[in-house]
């Protein structure tokens, strides 16, 4: 399987993704109006509800990839499979927001805008090997930081970072 790109971990909290998803929608809001949303499932469809909220889109469709796989432990799989297509939507995207979660290697990125050539990209979070294919994005975090995000997690206690064997960063 090889090492892992990431040493570092990003935890989010459900009060920053909502204030990036506002901070984001302040953006588009001047950049519209907009016929509708694509959100990319499933890491889209958080900040797609936040960003039809803000934006007064009641038009939603998805696209419905999967990528990651799930690892060992059953924890936030860190390592990419094939990309593959379970559904997808008629036309070039022209007009709709095309949102994601986030952008890494920009391999899903690639894929979805490649099906919709006109839609306008968003993610809340890029990282820079997939920041190009993005239009539009609320922060940008390095190569090697894993972000967890606050649907992936529960309230647990947590180590002393003085007392990790594998201090992963
Ligand atoms: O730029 P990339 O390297 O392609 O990685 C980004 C993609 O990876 C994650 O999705 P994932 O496939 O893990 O599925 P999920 O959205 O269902 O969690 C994330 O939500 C992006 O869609
Ligand atoms: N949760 C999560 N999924 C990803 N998929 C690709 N990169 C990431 C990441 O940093 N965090
Ligand atoms: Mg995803």
């Amino acid at each position: 399987m090889g090492q892992s790109p990431y040493s570092k971990d990003f935890p989010v909290t459900w009060e920053e993704l909502h204030r990036n998803s506002r901070a984001l929608s302040w953006r588009l809001l001047e950049l519209g109006p907009w016929k509708g949303i694509i959100a990319i499932t499933r890491g889209g469809l958080v900040p797609a509800a936040i960003l039809a909220r803000e934006l007064d889109i009641r038009l939603i469709d998805t696209v419905c990839v999967t990528s990651y796989g799930v690892n060992d432990e059953g924890d936030a799989a860190m390592h990419q499979g094939e990309l593959n297509i379970l559904k997808s939507v008629e036309g070039d995207g022209e007009g709709f927001l095309l949102v994601d979660d986030l952008v890494d290697t920009g391999k899903t990125a690639r894929c979805v805008r490649e099906m919709l050539p006109k839609a306008h990209f968003v993610t809340l979070y890029a990282k820079p090997a997939g920041r190009p294919l993005v239009d539009t994005y609320a922060m940008e975090v390095s190569q090697d930081t894993w972000i967890r995000f606050p649907w992936d997690m529960e309230y647990t206690f947590s180590t002393p970072l003085a007392d990790r064997t594998n201090n992963p960063g």
